[in-house]
Parts: C-alpha cells; sequence; structure tokens
C-alpha cells in the first residue's frame, strides 16, 4: 500500500471533478484525481457529447427533407449509419485529449485510475493507494435507473451507457421514459429513419411548463415519434427478436429498447458510511456551501442532488475553486441554473415556472409572451414555431421559458439576469443587431414596457403639454 498525503482529493474525473481539479492545481494546490472509468464522466463518453452529435446528424437529414418551404426540392437522404456512429465517435475522441490522464498529469495532479472507498472519515483507498487529504471531493456523478419492471433483467435493453455503441440503425426503437434523454434520442433517432416509440408513465415533458412542452411533443409527432402518455409498464417479454412493452393500455412491439426513466446517484461502493457521509436516494446531502455531513468533505456535481446538468457540474466546481484554495465561504445557488433540451424545437428554462412564480407572487406577476412569428429572423429562416414566455415580477424576470429554435442559447440572456437580478430595463437599453433570434428577447422586454408607455394617461398628458406648449 502506498500512501499519499495531499491537499484536496477527488473523486470522479467527469464534468465536476476535471473543472475542479484543473482550476485547484493551477491555483497552487496538490491535487490527487481518482477515477474508475473514463476520463471525462459521462457527458463527454455516453451522455452531452454523443447525443449531441447525433441530434446533429439527424438535423442534417431532416434538413434534405424539410427544404420544400424555402424552394429547395427536398430529398429522402440516405443514412448510413455507421458513418453516424463514426461522427459521433469522432466528436468524443476531439473532445477527449482535454479531459486526458496526460493533460491533467501535465498541469501537475497525480491522476489515479482506480475505484475509491473511503475507509475512515478522513481517509480512503484506491486500489494500492492509501489516501489521506486536508478536503475530499466527491464527484461520482450518477448512472441510469432502471425501474424494476417485471421481464426487463431477461431482455436486451439499452441505456444511454450501451446506445452510442448501436452499429445498426434499430428498425422500431422503443423508448421507455418520455424526459430528456428519452425525447432527445426519440427525435433523432426517427430523423435517421428508425421507427420510434415513446412510453411515458406520466406526461412526457412532465417537469417542463405545460404549454412549451405542447409545443416540442406536437413537433415529434408530426415527424412520426409515437409518443403514449400516462402508460404506465407492466411487463416487457422478448419473443423472435421483438420486443414487447406492455403498459396498463397496450401493448408496443418493436425492435429495440432504451430505459431513460431517470438516474440514480452513484453512492454505492463509495464507504459513505465509513466516511460518515450522510446521503439519500436523491445523492449526497449537501448544505449550500456543498458540505457533507463530514466537514472534510464535500459533494459537487449529479451526486450532490441539485440537479444534473454539465453547466452545474462545472458551477459546483466553481464555487468549491474558491472554497477549497482560499477557505472562502463560497455558496452555491440554485435559482439561476438554465437547462436547455435539444430537441428541434429546442426547450429551455431559467428560475420559475409559471405556476412557481404564480404560487410566489400571485396577481402582482406578470406574465409576457413573445411568439417566434414575431422575428424577422425566425420568418427568413422558416423557424417561426416557438415562442418566448417571461415571468415578471415587479420589474425584474423571476422565470423565463423558451421554446423554439436555439431556445438553449437564447436562454442565455436570461440566466444573466436572473444571476445578476438585473431589470427588464437593462433589456430595452440594450442594442442588439438585426436580424438575430435574441431580438424575441428585447421584444419581450417592449411587450413589458408598451402598456406602461402607450396606455398610460399620464404619457398622453405630458406629450400633449410638450407638443402645444414647448416651442
Ligand atoms: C444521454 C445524456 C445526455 C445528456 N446531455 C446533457 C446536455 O446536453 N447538457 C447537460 O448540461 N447535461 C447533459 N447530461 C447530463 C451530464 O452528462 C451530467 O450532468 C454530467 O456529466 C455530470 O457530471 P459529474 O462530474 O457530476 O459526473 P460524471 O460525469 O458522471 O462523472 C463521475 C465520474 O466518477 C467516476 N466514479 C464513480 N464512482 C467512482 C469511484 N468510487 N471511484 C472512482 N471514480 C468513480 C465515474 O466513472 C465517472 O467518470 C446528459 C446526460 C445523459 C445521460
Ligand atoms: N439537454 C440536457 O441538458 C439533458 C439531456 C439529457 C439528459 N439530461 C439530464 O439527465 C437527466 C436524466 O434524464 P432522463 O430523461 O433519463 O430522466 P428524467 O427523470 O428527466 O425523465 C424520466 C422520465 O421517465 C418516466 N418514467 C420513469 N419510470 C417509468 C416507467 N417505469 N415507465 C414509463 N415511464 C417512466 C418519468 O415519468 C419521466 O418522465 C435529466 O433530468 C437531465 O438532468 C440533460
Amino acid at each position: 500500500m502506498e500512501d499519499i498525503q495531499t491537499d484536496v482529493c477527488i473523486i470522479g474525473a467527469g464534468s465536476a471533478g476535471l473543472s475542479l481539479a484543473a482550476g485547484a492545481v493551477q491555483m497552487g494546490a496538490k491535487v490527487v484525481l481518482i477515477e474508475a472509468g473514463e476520463m471525462g464522466g459521462e457527458c463527454l463518453n455516453v451522455g452531452c457529447v454523443p447525443s449531441k452529435a447525433l441530434i446533429a446528424a439527424a438535423k442534417q437529414a431532416q434538413a434534405l427533407r424539410y427544404g420544400a418551404s424555402l424552394g429547395i426540392a427536398p430529398i429522402e437522404p440516405e443514412v448510413d449509419f455507421a458513418a453516424v456512429m463514426k461522427h459521433v465517435h469522432g466528436a468524443i475522441a476531439a473532445i477527449a485529449p482535454h479531459d486526458s490522464q496526460d493533460r491533467f498529469e501535465g498541469l501537475g495532479v497525480r491522476v489515479i485510475r482506480e475505484r475509491a472507498a473511503f475507509t475512515a472519515p478522513d481517509r480512503l483507498e484506491a486500489g494500492p493507494h492509501r489516501i489521506s487529504a486536508r478536503r475530499f471531493v466527491i464527484a461520482t456523478g450518477s448512472r441510469p435507473a432502471v425501474p424494476p419492471i417485471p421481464g426487463l433483467e431477461e431482455v436486451p435493453f439499452l441505456t444511454n451507457e450501451s446506445l452510442f455503441d448501436l452499429t445498426e440503425l434499430p428498425e422500431h426503437l422503443l423508448i421507455i421514459g418520455g424526459g430528456p434523454i428519452g425525447l432527445e434520442m426519440a427525435q433523432a433517432f426517427r430523423r435517421l429513419g428508425a421507427r420510434v416509440t415513446v412510453i411515458e408513465a406520466d406526461a412526457a415533458h412532465g417537469r417542463e411548463d405545460p404549454e412549451l412542452a405542447a409545443i416540442v411533443l406536437k413537433r415529434l409527432r408530426k415527424e412520426g415519434v409515437e409518443i403514449v402518455e400516462g402508460a404506465v409498464v407492466e411487463r416487457v417479454s422478448q419473443q423472435d427478436g421483438a420486443i414487447s412493452v406492455e403498459t396498463g393500455n397496450g401493448t408496443h412491439a418493436g425492435s429495440h429498447l432504451l430505459v431513460a426513466t431517470g438516474r440514480v446517484p452513484t453512492t454505492d461502493g463509495l464507504g459513505l458510511d465509513a466516511a460518515e457521509v450522510e446521503h439519500d436516494k436523491k445523492g449526497i446531502t449537501v448544505d449550500d456551501r456543498l458540505r457533507t455531513s463530514n466537514r472534510k468533505i464535500y459533494a459537487m456535481g449529479d451526486v450532490a442532488g441539485q440537479g444534473q446538468f454539465t453547466h452545474l457540474a462545472g458551477y459546483h466546481a466553481g464555487v468549491l475553486g474558491r472554497t477549497i484554495p482560499f477557505g472562502l465561504p463560497a455558496k452555491a445557488k440554485n435559482g439561476h441554473i438554465p437547462r436547455a433540451t435539444y430537441t428541434d424545437p429546442e426547450l429551455a428554462h431559467v428560475g420559475l415556472s409559471e405556476a412557481e412564480a404564480r404560487k410566489q407572487h400571485g396577481d402582482a406577476l406578470e406574465v409576457i409572451r413573445v411568439p417566434y412569428t414575431q422575428s424577422d429572423r425566425a420568418i427568413a429562416e422558416g423557424q417561426t414555431t416557438g415562442l418566448v414566455k417571461v415571468m415578471v415580477h415587479r420589474g425584474r424576470p423571476v422565470g423565463v421559458g423558451i421554446v423554439g429554435h436555439q431556445a438553449g442559447d437564447l436562454i442565455g440572456t436570461w440566466a444573466l439576469f436572473l444571476a445578476n437580478g438585473l431589470k427588464m430595463k437593462a433589456l430595452s437599453d440594450t442594442v442588439l443587431p438585426y436580424p438575430t433570434l435574441s431580438e424575441l428577447n428585447k421584444r419581450a422586454a417592449g411587450a413589458y414596457f408598451s402598456p406602461r408607455l402607450f396606455e398610460n394617461i399620464w404619457v398622453k398628458r405630458v406629450v400633449g403639454f410638450v407638443q402645444r406648449h414647448v416651442p
């Protein structure tokens, strides 16, 4: 056993662990980073990167089918699935050096490729290494939650961990779960030529504003994705190569099955009891400074149970990048963290939903809606499906949802507003380039101020006075 003493020991080299390791070592701390699997974690290897690369290929295929409204004769694309997957793995390979062991060792991080487990509140073991540290940080992420559906274990099902290893396009992909993973992959596989059925126990996109989610679901259905809602899966079976999913209101048969029913935090095998770290099924219990019940140990990213996004993992790493090297009491807030689902149209949100905002602010809440049809750029590009919806309380946006082309990019402006407590006025004072979709955000500010300006008797009186009496 090799004994190692370090300043910071990070478990997990995913989005959270890598960001903190790079920051802490470059600020002068001694850092040990332990990774049991692939460097880069879920986002790089089996999450964001491959899924967005697949979505990009699918979008290209779809563009060939739908050029007619722009005057380009539509054609049915020839999809070479093996080449699509080559693009997907090429994207991972292109980004991998940035997350690699070589790069981190070059920065001065001691990288250990083993599985780590605490053996005491101030010590852990990883293979032949026994590590003591001033601070430990758990960044072990999450893995697919596989529900205990009768028959499922006897059927060859896919999760995001195996989906991108497919070598042939499924003839008919059944997807259990209509959340972000299920819907993004449903549209991508449909556009690449597969039949797709999404089987959702509750409402598809159920965590999103129903008004905005409906616009996404309508488009997916129009493209031929079958979405069955309120369908509780009772049994899964396989006969003669065909997979059947029985639900309370019908049976669906297909060639492949993807389970996309949420995630569980990776807390097992970590020795959390030995470490005296409290946890539950949502993840490791942390306070607003990401401290666990053991003051030597922090948790961040997916395993901290605050949300499952790469940008949240990066934000957590930034907070601990102030706390651990400098001893500053930095806090992680949650209300300004945006999210985006990369279906077409995209759906993005930051802050309160309309329902939450109404509960908090009652009649003082104003809801502004700007349809994409009000954007000259959206019209020029034939991308008029969509809506910007802003919940405003006393001049400040408290929540924003956007569905439409580039919604994930447009929400960035509102994330800035919520993170910095800006008022709508900041946007009406800003000049944006014409013609861009970002003007839709500015139009929301215009829609907020217009009634105050144009339907205000005092404004009319002042203008009347100036016109009559000022030379
Ligand atoms: C299909 C899919 C698409 C997604 N798309 C997006 C997206 O578009 N945008 C977005 O923001 N988010 C997306 N996400 C979510 C995103 O991938 C995660 O939020 C992010 O990867 C979490 O980072 P993390 O560092 O917390 O954990 P991870 O990236 O999971 O890293 C944890 C690491 O810890 C290691 N580990 C675990 N236990 C141990 C142990 N005991 N010892 C040593 N190492 C250990 C694991 O091997 C892993 O490498 C997507 C997820 C999926 C599944
Ligand atoms: N664009 C992005 O940022 C992005 C993309 C993909 C994933 N992610 C992250 O990964 C997380 C996990 O995504 P997800 O889609 O797996 O999970 P999810 O929890 O968001 O959605 C899972 C869906 O499956 C349904 N479900 C659960 N059990 C079921 C059953 N037995 N039968 C039928 N339906 C069932 C749920 O009702 C829910 O609608 C997301 O919450 C998100 O944080 C982010």
